[in-house]
């Protein structure tokens, strides 16, 4: 029986698969671009993940799709070998422990056993009328869910739709399609891809994934905010000074940038994954936790945005560099990229959100490659406290001593709270600190994967952490004017070394908005 996510067991009326349970219904997924990366590396070991943990429902087959010829066990070959999900990690760690290897090797045997492969093209109808055959078969005649996880190039995307749709849609099931990013380049090709996906499909059958909203820290954002008494009531721009979405990583393209060369920092981690972040940290609170009522509050915050112009950001890129013995690549030196690119691998730009909460905040996000350090994480610095009374003992910088929260969605994620404390003992020695929750100790568990719960979702029908039409168009709108000024003006990035803390222009901007980058300042950086 498949585990409910949201009750204690026996709540029958809310489990999610009580149709199937009883021998009524299947779930059918097909994955489409099968033989890929991301089917290897996150959709196939997601699936087992939930196979293994009893999430799935009784009644599933999953299909591989792809151009690539490889029989039914070609393809459960791959996925056995390919396997990196969580459960394996586990395994790995209680390797002594023979028992559970045993019991892993069985459930990936039973789970391979509902796995089968078609070859096709993306744009033949005919070849997805075969596929919709072998559904069938597999279906025997019940209702059948059907789903498409769309992991291919964007350029395929109206192919796919339009094949699976017309020729292998489920008859009295639903069918829902998952659709990877990048959802177009700006506005324009945005609103495109949503034209022609709503030809083929209704809103509701359309599954944007983003999978920094299956992120262990972003889907804890509301539940901090609105099941706690003790933050809401400082979360606006009465308490908060500023608010910072920072996403480093410590690496750079490094052979592999051909495709990020196509589109750049800003809509590789900006437009997406740190404006939905933005945009649940700043909503309302919504109605209810339906997926309308909280994509309906994301839209309304994101309208209330100012769109970026050209100085509300800066932008650069990284350049060689050789420390001891060791040299680092320039953005420029990798073979994929053309030697006079201008494509930013840094951005930091300044938001502005003109409502009644947050009027006159600024909203600082940071993105960047070949950086000193991997993380991603939401800082938010509160103000000064009225009055002087520690003063004296809290030293004149206020910037140092004033309170700031730290979301930290990766790595080791955590929540917590600077705060200044008296040190034990006679004298009045004042002291900073932190109220900490680190989730690893916590919660020692190993976590599921962001795939993992965002497939669930999709097979559960739950949009929630899904990206519809008009989220999409309002984060476009934001960043596309910025996108079009620096295109068009051939603006330069400015260098900086791999490694490094990035551009200083970066200070500069937030210098401009009284900000200090949290995560460069004291112990953080
Ligand atoms: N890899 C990742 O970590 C992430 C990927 N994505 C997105 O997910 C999607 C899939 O990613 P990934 O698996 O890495 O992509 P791949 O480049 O590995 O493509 C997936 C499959 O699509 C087919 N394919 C590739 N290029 C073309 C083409 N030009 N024309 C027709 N078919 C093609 C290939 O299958 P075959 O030749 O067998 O038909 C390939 O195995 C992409 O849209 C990507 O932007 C998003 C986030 C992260
Ligand atoms: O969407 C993307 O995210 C990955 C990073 O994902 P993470 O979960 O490992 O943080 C990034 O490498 C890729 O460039 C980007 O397209």
């Amino acid at each position: 029986m498949a585990k409910d996510r949201t009750e204690p067991e026996g709540n029958e009326e809310l489990c999610p698969f009580s149709e199937q349970e009883n021998g009524d219904c299947t779930v059918s997924i097909t994955v489409v671009g099968a033989s890929g990366e991301l089917a290897k590396k996150k959709i196939f070991p997601a699936l087992f993940s939930l196979y293994y943990e009893d999430f799935l429902p009784k009644n599933f087959v999953v299909f591989g799709y792809a151009r690539t010829k490889m029989s039914d066990d070609e393809l459960r070959n791959m996925i056995r070998e390919t396997l990196t999900c969580r459960i394996d990690t586990r395994l790995i760690d209680a390797r002594t422990c023979r028992e559970n290897c045993q019991d892993m090797n069985h459930k990936m045997d039973e789970f391979l056993k509902r796995c089968f492969y078609h070859s096709g093209q993306y744009n033949s109808e005919e070849h997805f009328v075969e596929l919709d055959s072998k559904l069938k078969e597999k279906e025997a005649g019940k209702v059948a869910h059907r789903l498409f996880y769309l992991s291919i190039p964007p350029n395929i995307f109206m192919d796919v739709v339009r094949c699976a749709s017309l020729k292998a849609p489920s008859i009295k099931g639903r069918t829902r399609v998952i659709v990877e990013k990048p959802f177009g380049v700006d506005s324009e090709s945005a609103g495109k891809l949503t034209r022609g996906l709503k030809q083929y499909l209704a809103e509701d059958q359309i599954y944007r994934i983003d999978h920094y909203l299956g992120k262990e820290l972003v889907e804890n954002l509301l539940v901090l905010r609105f099941s706690n008494l003790v933050f809401e009531p400082l979360w606006s721009r009465n308490y908060i000074r500023n608010v910072q979405l920072i996403f480093s990583e410590d690496s750079g393209t490094e052979g592999h940038g051909r495709h990020f060369d196509n589109y750049g920092i800003i809509r590789d981690k900006m437009q997406n994954h740190l404006l939905q972040i933005l945009a649940l940290f700043a909503m309302e609170a919504p109605l209810s936790l339906d997926a309308e009522d909280v994509r309906n509050e994301k839209v309304k915050v994101l309208k209330s945005m100012r769109p970026l112009k050209l100085e509300d950001a800066v932008v650069g890129q990284y350049k060689g560099h050789s420390k001891g013995d060791k040299s680092y690549p320039a953005y420029t030196d990798d073979p994929t990229i053309p030697n006079d690119s201008l494509t930013p691998t840094f951005a930091a730009v300044a938001f502005f959100i003109d409502n009644a909460r947050w009027d006159g905040v600024p909203f600082l996000m940071k993105a960047g490659k070949a950086l000193h350090t991997r993380r991603a994480e939401i800082r938010v610095q509160f103000r000064h406290v009225p009055g002087n009374l520690y003063k004296r003992k809290l030293g004149t910088d206020l910037d140092e001593t004033t309170n700031e929260l730290v979301l930290r969605v990766q790595p080791d994620e955590a929540i917590y709270l600077n705060i200044n404390n008296k040190v034990p003992g006679l004298g009045m020695k004042l002291d900073r600190t932190d109220l900490n929750l680190l989730y690893q100790t916590r919660y020692p568990r190993e976590k599921a994967d962001a795939y993992e719960r965002l497939l669930l979702d999709a097979i559960e029908g739950e949009g929630r952490s899904f990206i519809r039409s008009d989220e999409l168009d309002a984060a476009w709108a934001l960043i596309t004017p910025l996108l079009k000024e620096l295109e068009e003006k051939k603006v330069v990035p400015e260098l900086y070394p791999y490694g490094s803390r990035g551009p200083v222009g970066a200070h500069h901007l937030a210098a401009k908005h009284n900000v200090r980058w949290g995560d460069l300042s004291g112990d953080d950086s």
